[in-house]
């Protein structure tokens, strides 16, 4: 699918020009002042790139007003001048527009090869200058416009990576990121809304806002993360820090006690060549989803301190850094309309409804909404524009309501007054509501489900007798049918010997259905009968089933990006009800299955019959052998050689993982998902042609 934000906008003459330039000035305005712009960043990013575009092509005709003409669009100001500028980042997309930009920079340092780089993740915040005198805090100001900023000192003391004292009594301004994590996030907008306040969008904003807010009754703590320091010796006590390389420089400030990236799974990193600083990127890219922390990109920076000197920078970024944005994993869309789902053990979950919208290449309808307490917090209504946020392979979820954007024909969210399953009461004493019958509710149609002839078809187990059972408390769902023993089901109403030996041989012959008979008894949202054969007959046996991440389940056909991290869930979920079933001997492998074709993503057609066609490898821990003296990127391009893509995480992608010595957290990785494991020697042996 095509991603719409990428996908170049054509602005076909001066007016299409500056119709544009002037909806990018109305989010602009409305996205640096006030911080509610009703446009996502995506949208507003791809509305740049044309307007960008069309004034290379004429730039006589730039408009004055164009936001491409300063820092921040040029809308806000401050009162505190910037000793040096606080700049912007120009922006890459791909791999060829990062070379493209190395080359550029090379051209500016007179053709000079760029003395190595440092690749950093691009946290997705508000930019902060803090300003220490002999090692104190002594004031906090905001980007501004570039030249001016806000100072925002009222916030000292609230962000953590922003100590009162360094270690060392050392004058230096440091420049970072002020961002929140989820559970600052949401103690801000519990915080705002215990004061009368209406919740914040997302978190860049509750960022902005909350620093910039003066005189406010309440504290809200937020993280800086450093990035920079002004080097220079007219700005620093410290003269070590103009020698040092990019790299190093972050490792003093953390020296200093200042927060930085330091010791994380994303730090700043150093990289030799632009084949590393794509690895390190693609890193950063593929844990992204994991953290605790927002990023919407990696950033580039020439490490070595000459070259940065060298390319000094333009009106509104630096020539020496730039950054790689990742696809999009938030967007505006409308609030439609809130289901509410009852769990297998009664939980009683929100979902939203949505305008369909594309995030991250998948069509997103739905969305979790935690639980009730969650949507008052957020103060969520039907009609409002909401962001959507899908953060890797997991369920998209809600992240506020843009309260700017309302015409006040929104309208409340119903809450269930009763179990919407079985109409029983609510336990609400918990943030996450629960039918008061728990596990009980909806059990006896799950197990009637499961028995039925779609799923294991056991004749003779009709409704009154599930009844029975599940009241007698002899079975909790349809997998302890399987335990049940002759005088157990001799003992209820109006069993004979005849039907209780009728009804044991039908239960156990239900043992030797196929899986996809028994995966689909199961009841997993949105897997039916032939979307479970579809499954059993795609991963043969139960365990693979349970071993599947959403990314390998996108590979049975009928499973988009939506669904599949739904199934994940569910079948999670279900561990238990899988043991029992296995325990009681239930089959629980698919019939004369053999495994699927080679993943077609991976199998580049002009790669066949080579030795890692469709593979991805990835490689650890030092090389021997033939291989000894190949370097990373040298490994790389051999692997690329031989048809196989490299990579430098691994995930249940991966096909194979060169492990040679000292191989570390990768390796137990790959044990643990299972992925083959070779050592260098070997894996000479199979590219020996190649060697
Ligand atoms: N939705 C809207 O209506 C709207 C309107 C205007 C701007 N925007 C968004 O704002 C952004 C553009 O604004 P911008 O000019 O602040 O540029 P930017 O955010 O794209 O890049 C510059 C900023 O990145 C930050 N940064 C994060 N990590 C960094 C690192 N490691 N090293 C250096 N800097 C780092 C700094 O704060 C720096 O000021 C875009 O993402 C755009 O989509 C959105
Ligand atoms: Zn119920």
């Amino acid at each position: 699918m095509i991603d719409n934000a990428t996908t170049p906008l054509d602005l076909s003459d001066e007016p299409a020009y500056l119709d544009a330039v002037a909806s990018a000035r109305t989010a602009a305005d409305a996205y640096y002042g006030s911080g509610e712009s009703g446009m996502d960043d995506a949208t507003y990013d791809r509305l740049m790139r044309a307007i960008t575009a069309w004034e290379d092509a004429h730039p006589d005709q730039v408009a004055p007003d164009s936001p491409t003409q300063a820092v921040a669009a040029g809308v806000v100001t401050g009162d505190v001048a910037h000793s040096v500028r606080m700049l912007s980042l120009g922006n890459v997309f791909s791999a060829e527009d990062l070379t493209e930009w190395a080359a550029s920079l090379q051209r500016r340092l007179g053709g000079r090869e760029v003395d190595g780089w440092a690749v950093e993740p691009k946290l997705d915040g508000v930019a902060l200058a803090a300003r220490y005198q002999g090692g104190r805090l002594v004031q906090l100001v905001t980007r501004g416009d570039g030249s001016t900023g806000e100072d925002v000192s009222h916030t000292i003391g609230n962000l953590a990576g922003l100590p009162m004292e360094l270690t060392e009594p050392v004058t230096v301004e440091v420049r970072g990121e002020v961002l929140m994590t989820e559970a600052q996030f949401a103690a801000a907008n519990e915080a705002r809304v215990a004061h009368g306040g209406t919740p914040f969008a997302n978190r860049r904003n509750a960022s902005s806002g909350s620093l910039r807010a003066k005189d406010r009754a309440y504290q809200v703590e937020q993280t800086f993360i450093a990035y920079d320091a002004l080097t220079d010796p007219e700005h620093t006590s410290d003269p070590r820090l103009a020698e040092l390389t990019h790299a190093d420089l972050i490792a003093a400030l953390a020296g200093y006690g200042l927060g930085t990236t330091l010791g994380t799974d994303i730090e700043t990193r150093s990289c030799a060549t632009l084949e590393e600083v794509q690895a390190r990127i693609d890193h950063i890219g593929a844990v992204r989803a994991g953290l605790d922390i927002e990023l919407d990109g990696a950033v580039v920076k020439a490490n070595d301190p000459a070259d940065r000197a060298a390319a000094g920078s333009g009106s509104r970024t630096p020539h020496w850094a730039t950054a790689y944005k990742f696809p999009a994993d938030k967007k505006i869309t409308v609030l439609l309309g809130v289901e509410w789902n009852v769990g297998r053990t009664g939980i009683i979950a929100p979902r939203a409804v949505l305008e369909p919208v594309e995030v991250g290449g998948t069509t997103i309808t739905y969305a979790t909404l935690h639980n009730p307490a969650d949507i008052t917090r957020r103060d969520l209504k039907i009609g409002d524009r909401v962001y959507v946020l899908r953060a890797g392979e997991v369920i998209p979820r809600v992240e506020g309501a843009i309260a700017a954007t309302r015409t006040g024909e929104e309208q409340p969210i119903a809450f269930p007054e009763t179990c919407p399953r079985c109409g029983s009461d609510i336990d609400r004493s918990q943030e996450r509501w629960r039918c008061v019958r728990g596990r009980g509710c909806g059990q006896i149609e799950s197990i009637k489900y499961a028995v039925a002839r779609d799923c294991l078809d056991i004749d003779g187990l009709g409704e009154k007798i599930v009844v029975q059972l599940v009241e007698r408390d002899l079975i909790e769902d349809f997998a302890d049918l399987f335990t049940l023993t002759r005088d157990q089901i001799l003992s209820l109403d109006r069993m004979g010997d005849t039907s209780a030996d009728k009804l044991l041989a039908a239960i156990a012959s239900a043992k030797t259905q196929p899986l996809n008979r028994v995966f689909c008894a199961l009841g997993v949202q949105g897997t039916g009968r032939s979307m479970s054969l579809r499954i059993a007959a795609y991963f043969g046996s139960m365990d693979a089933i349970q071993a599947a991440d959403a990314v390998a389940l996108e590979r049975v056909d009928g499973i988009g990006g939506e669904k599949a991290p739904v199934i994940v869930a569910e079948v999670a979920e279900l561990e238990a009800v899988i043991a029992k079933l296995k325990a009681a001997g239930v089959n629980m492998e698919q019939p004369g299955w053999t495994p699927p074709a080679v993943d077609e993503e991976a199998g580049d057609e002009a790669n066949e019959g080579l030795p890692l066609a469709g593979l991805a490898v990835v490689v650890t821990g030092g090389m021997s052998g033939p291989l000894a003296d190949y370097s990373r990127t040298e490994m790389n391009e051999l692997i690329t050689r031989a048809g196989g893509k490299a990579s430098s995480s691994v995930s249940a992608k991966t096909s194979l993982v060169v492990a040679g010595e000292k191989a570390g957290s990768k390796l137990k990785k790959a044990e643990g998902l299972g992925i083959e494991v070779i050592s260098p020697e070997a894996f000479a042996e199979r590219l020996a042609d190649l060697l």
